[in-house]
Parts: C-alpha cells; sequence; structure tokens
C-alpha cells in the first residue's frame, strides 16, 4: 500500500453555505487549507476543513457528491447535501488528490457496515477521532464492491463515475476503452525504491539532478514527482516540444519568456520582465526540466541569470527549487544552430556556472525497465559508454537476419536525418494503392498550428491509406498495449476513421486531444488521430520512445549518442534489426564519460553507489574496440 494512503490534504479550499434556493449565503476561502477525515463515537465519517489557524468546519460525508473531472489538475468539488454546503478545493498535488478521495471512498464503504449499539448511542459519543491510514483489508473489501453487480446497490455517496471500472476489458474495434483506467493504473504502478528516494528527496524541496540509461524510468518518475506537487507552483518542462508535451508541459524557452535565448542579459532581462513572463517567473517555486541533455549550458546560465533579476533574489535561480533529469550519454544540445545564437559550438548543461552554483543533489536510477533481457541491457550498457567488445559486434550484426515484423506489421526504420525519414514515409504512402483520406487537425487557435506541429507529436495533417504503417502517439490504455510508441497497420476505415491492427488486437482510432500550455496562463489545445506514419522515423524524434519493433541504418550517424538512442529504443534482441553495423557508429564524448566518472565518484564518496556496481564501468576511453 502506498505511504501516501492517508486521511489528510493540505491545498487551497473555498467552502460555500447554500441556502434552500441554492443562493450562496457564506463563503470563506483558505489559501492553505487542511482536509481531514475524522469519525465519531458511531463510527459516523466526517470531513473536516481547517485553516492554519482555528477555523474548523465540518460535513458529514454521507450523501456527498464528488465531481472529481479535474482531479488530475489538483481540483474536486465535494457537495454536501446533508448540510447544503460544498467545497472546492484546488492546487492539490494531484496524486495526493487521488489517494485523499481514494481513501474516503474506501472508507466510507466501510462505514455503511458499522453499527452503532443502542448503548453506544445512549453514552452520546461525540467526540472526533482521526481516520486511521488505510488497511490492506479495508482495500480487498472495497475492491470486491466496487463492482456491483446489480446497479441498484450503488452506495449511497456517489463519485460522479459513470462506470466502475473492470481491470480486464478489452480494448475492442469501436469500444475505445477508458482513459481514466489509463490515469488510474498509471498512478497505480509502484515506483521502485530508487525511484521512492528522488520523489522523497523533491517532495523535502532540495535541487535535485536524477539521471540513469535509457528506460530506467526517468519520464514515468517525472510524471509521478509532478503529480506530488501543487501545480499552481510547479512548472514542468522540457528541452524540446514533444518532450514536453509528454510530461504534460511548457517547452524551457516557452517557459523562460526570453524568445530564442539570443542577446545581451539585459535585453532577456527586458523581456522576461514583460508582466505576463515575470508572473510566471514569481509563482515558481519548483521548474522541472526533462531532457536535459539537450538543453545548451550557455542557455542555461543565461535563465539563472535571468531567473535571479526577474525574482529580485540572490539566491541560484533566485530560489527556484530545480529538478532536472536526463541522460547525457543520449542526444546532445543541438549544435551551431542553438537556441543562444553566440558563435562555437554548444556546451553541455553540466559545464555551466549554473550547474556548480545550484548545488544540486545528484541521483542515478540503476534498474532498466524498458528491456527485461539481461544480454541486450548489458550491450546498452556498454553501448552507451562507447564500448564495444567482439562479442556485442556479433550479437548486433546478428540481428540483420531477425523478422521483426509481424503479421503485417513492418519495422519502423530508425535514420539520422529528418529529411530521410519524411522521404522514406511519403514514398512509401504513395506506392499503396487505394483511397487516401485526410485528417485535418481542429486547432484551437489556427494561427498558431506551426507552434502546436512543434509542440505535440502529431502533425495538423495526416494522410492514409488502407495498408499504410503507423504509430500510436498516446497513451490510450497501458494494460492493452494500445501505449505511446506501439505500431500498427491501417486495416480498413470505418465510419471515417481507420481501424489499426495493433500487436495486442484492433482498435477503432478517434480523434485525441492535445493541450499545449503558453506563458500567460493561456494554452491551445489540438485535436487529431494520435497516429505518425511510421515506416521511418528520425532518431532525434524517437528519443524517450519505446518502440515495438525496430529497423536501423547507422551509416549516417553523426553525433555521440545517436547509434546509443537508436539502438535502446528496442525492447528486446528479437525485435531489433541493424541493417549495417559498425563499431565506428559507437562513441561517447568524452566530456560526459569525464562528469559521468566525477559524478560515480560523487555518489560513491557519499556511499550512495549501488551496490554490484563498480566506478570502473565508467572510467574507459571513449570509441570502438577500447
Ligand atoms: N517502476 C516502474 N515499474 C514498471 N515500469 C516502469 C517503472 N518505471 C518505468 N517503467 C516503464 O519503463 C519504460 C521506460 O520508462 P521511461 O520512458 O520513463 O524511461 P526513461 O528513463 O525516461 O528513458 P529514456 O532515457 O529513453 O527517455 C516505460 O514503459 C515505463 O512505463
Ligand atoms: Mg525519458
Amino acid at each position: 500500500m502506498s505511504s501516501s494512503d492517508t486521511p489528510t490534504l493540505s491545498c487551497t479550499l473555498q467552502i460555500e453555505w447554500m441556502n434552500s434556493q441554492q443562493m450562496t449565503t457564506r463563503k470563506v476561502n483558505f489559501k492553505n487549507g487542511l482536509l481531514r477525515m475524522v469519525r465519531n463515537g458511531f463510527r459516523e465519517i466526517f470531513l473536516e476543513i481547517s485553516d492554519e489557524k482555528t477555523a474548523r468546519h465540518k460535513f458529514h460525508l454521507k450523501n456527498m457528491i464528488v465531481h472529481k473531472k479535474f482531479m488530475n489538475e489538483g481540483k474536486c468539488t465535494i457537495n454536501f447535501k446533508d448540510d447544503n454546503a460544498r467545497t472546492m478545493m484546488s492546487n492539490a498535488p494531484p496524486a495526493q488528490l487521488v489517494n485523499f478521495l481514494k481513501t474516503m471512498y474506501i472508507k466510507l464503504q466501510g462505514e455503511t457496515g458499522g453499527k452503532v449499539s443502542l448503548k453506544e448511542r445512549l453514552e452520546g459519543k461525540s467526540a472526533m477521532e482521526e481516520i486511521s491510514p488505510l488497511t490492506t483489508k479495508e482495500v480487498l473489501r472495497a475492491r470486491d464492491k466496487v463492482v456491483p453487480k446489480d446497479t441498484s446497490t450503488t452506495p449511497k455517496t456517489t463519485m460522479n463515475k459513470k462506470r466502475p471500472v473492470k481491470e480486464n476489458d478489452k480494448a475492442q474495434a469501436g469500444h475505445p476503452p477508458s482513459k481514466r483506467r489509463c490515469i488510474a493504473s498509471a498512478i497505480e504502478t509502484p515506483l521502485t525504491a530508487e525511484q521512492e528516494r528522488v520523489l522523497n528527496a523533491v517532495v523535502s524541496g532540495r535541487n535535485i539532478f536524477f539521471t540513469g540509461s535509457a528506460g530506467t524510468g526517468k519520464s514515468f518518475l517525472l510524471k509521478k514527482i509532478i503529480s506530488s506537487l501543487p501545480p499552481d507552483s510547479t512548472f514542468p518542462t522540457a528541452s524540446t516540444g514533444v518532450a514536453a508535451c509528454h510530461i504534460g508541459g511548457y517547452t524551457l524557452h516557452s517557459f523562460a519568456g526570453v524568445g530564442t535565448g539570443q542577446g545581451s542579459l539585459k535585453r532577456l532581462v527586458e523581456l522576461a520582465r514583460r508582466p505576463h513572463v515575470a508572473q510566471q517567473w514569481r509563482k515558481c517555486k519548483v521548474l522541472i526540466i526533462d531532457e536535459i541533455s539537450m538543453v545548451d549550458g550557455r542557455f542555461f546560465d543565461k535563465l539563472e541569470y535571468v531567473a535571479r533579476e526577474v525574482r529580485c533574489n540572490d539566491k541560484p535561480f533566485g530560489g527556484i527549487q530545480l529538478v532536472l533529469c536526463g541522460d547525457f550519454f543520449q542526444l546532445p544540445p543541438v549544435g551551431r544552430s542553438n537556441s543562444s545564437g553566440d558563435e562555437g559550438q554548444a556546451t553541455f548543461c553540466f559545464q555551466s556556472e549554473a550547474w556548480d552554483r545550484c548545488n544540486l543533489n545528484c541521483y542515478e536510477l540503476t534498474v532498466v525497465h524498458r528491456q527485461s533481457d539481461p544480454v541486450f541491457i548489458d550491450i546498452l550498457q556498454n553501448i552507451r559508454i562507447g564500448r564495444i567488445t567482439p562479442e556485442i559486434v556479433d550479437r548486433l550484426q546478428a540481428t540483420i537476419n531477425n523478422k521483426v515484423d509481424s503479421a503485417g506489421i513492418l519495422a519502423s526504420r530508425l535514420c539520422s536525418l529528418t529529411k530521410e525519414s519524411q522521404l522514406i514515409n511519403t514514398s512509401k504512402l504513395e506506392n499503396l494503392s487505394g483511397t487516401e483520406k485526410e485528417f485535418k487537425a481542429i486547432d484551437s487557435d489556427s494561427t498558431l498550428s506551426n507552434m502546436l506541429d512543434i509542440q505535440t507529436p502529431v502533425e495538423s495533417l495526416i494522410k492514409l491509406k488502407v495498408g499504410s504503417q503507423v504509430m500510436l502517439m498516446k497513451n490510450i490504455t497501458l494494460n492493452d498495449g494500445l501505449v505511446n510508441g506501439a505500431r500498427g497497420v491501417v486495416v480498413k476505415f470505418s465510419e471515417g476513421l481507420p481501424v489499426v491492427k495493433f500487436r495486442s488486437g484492433e482498435y477503432t482510432v478517434k480523434y485525441e486531444k492535445w493541450t499545449v500550455k503558453l506563458m500567460g496562463g493561456t494554452t491551445l489545445t489540438r485535436k487529431q488521430l494520435p497516429l505518425k506514419l511510421a515506416w521511418a522515423f528520425s532518431i532525434h524524434k524517437s528519443q524517450g520512445l519505446t518502440l515495438d519493433c525496430v529497423e536501423m541504418s547507422l551509416a549516417k550517424v553523426f553525433e555521440a549518442g545517436q547509434a546509443y538512442v537508436a539502438l535502446s529504443r528496442a525492447k528486446s534482441l528479437a525485435t531489433l534489426r541493424v541493417l549495417d553495423f559498425d563499431p565506428k557508429q559507437v562513441w561517447a564524448n568524452p566530456d560526459v564519460l569525464k562528469f559521468y566518472q566525477r559524478f560515480r565518484q560523487n555518489l560513491a564518496a557519499l556511499e550512495l553507489i549501488p551496490l554490484g556496481r563498480k566506478k570502473s564501468d565508467l572510467s574507459r576511453k571513449p570509441g570502438p574496440f577500447i
């Protein structure tokens, strides 16, 4: 059971009392409110709402109605029918809000079974005591009750939920799986001990950098971290639009509000002092940056300066807590065409002055979740540091004979250049016979479609024919394999929508919504099919993804880490085909190797080095055959 299944919750609260005409007669606001579940001597459950001072209000939970549509944004409203009142919660860490509601629901299920003896009633037990955290027994009992066979037995308390969750639902054509199930399973996947340690360090308020090889669950953990912090003051960002979308955040550039980051520091501070930008900078308590390996160190230094100036605070980053995440062995910052536009090569973030100034607590995730085969994991760990042995060469060259295509689903070709992948997709689509169907995105602001093209993983116009190889660009349901990166083939069109055969079965793909946050609180949305042509993909666009079956030619790789990113997208050696493996295609950046060597030494000095790992793992020189 999660340690956060507790009967208390801190958030911003408003309480309203109504008269019989449902007109508000009284209202109170608590910026830092506390919700506590309490029970009286008759085992009746109440919600106690208090502020930092003394104000306390109690509401009987019997007959309440919970509106939890926006709980993933930390918002929820509870109507207390018996008291003719309601409370609106906001800025609650979403994960805690979900757990609080779950605890409340489960405790209430227990309440209905409680019997109060006449003697107890006569004694009039009115003293309130805090409800104990959930026990496994209570959870199991509630689980048995959660799928009532006869809907007339629905409990008196309404969770404003249309249908109960059935774990074994199958994603079937024409029957979209519930998004709630998706969210619920994501929330319920437990963190490993090493992931939990990072989460605790973040919640305790420290500046954190956590790293780990591809597939160790960095982005997964980041999503848990985001849902454990108050949404109003937490700003999730990433170096690229697609990565930002993946964690439901902004691009770092759009958060900073300093354009492309070109120009003098004075100019950047001016830009950041524009009222709507400055407001965000001041509101921000926690700045999260995913894919930190692609952030130019010089841009990071500029941001650190801007933060101090705009927030009028001399502490590093103006006192903002930083949570940085990424793997420097993967893609580096974009070279000369980088954001700051200065002469010379972009630098790594760890080479910036700000990096040292921020006094980061460093963590490394070591358990790989994307792959399960220890042989493949070992190969990837070696490739990551640019180390190639003859056995590795043999193993990877042998993949050329792999039959990774199955039931009409062909392997996606990963290309070093975006242009190359676009050409492949266009010509393959042209070569298919059959009618082409077009799917246009519905954007909330059509003048900003270009921005949505960059910041969402789907294009404004998708062209498909029967036989098109496609990739799913959104998690639809985790349990049924309809996840971001799942590969499939269009088998027919039904009522205007494509029916796609995935490995897990057929699914009629519906329009989905992507939301992009802009500075100043506005949001842009795009509705589009969560599909992309997938005969080919660029390695840059594949960073962060898990791919079902991949094929690659690494002859044209031009950057350290590119081959590692490409190879580590595959789930297993059996679902991978390397067409022309040559050890020369694999190398690690020497500065990155040095950084990780120091990083490991520091971890070891703090006695945090993972058991069973040797410092010497990272002390080898870069380059092939070393
Ligand atoms: N604790 C966990 N339990 C089960 N599965 C996990 C866990 N952590 C991560 N995963 C799964 O492992 C896969 C890889 O995770 P994720 O994409 O977060 O890795 P990553 O470290 O961000 O990789 P990359 O460096 O390639 O971006 C995902 O399918 C994720 O759901
Ligand atoms: Mg990731």
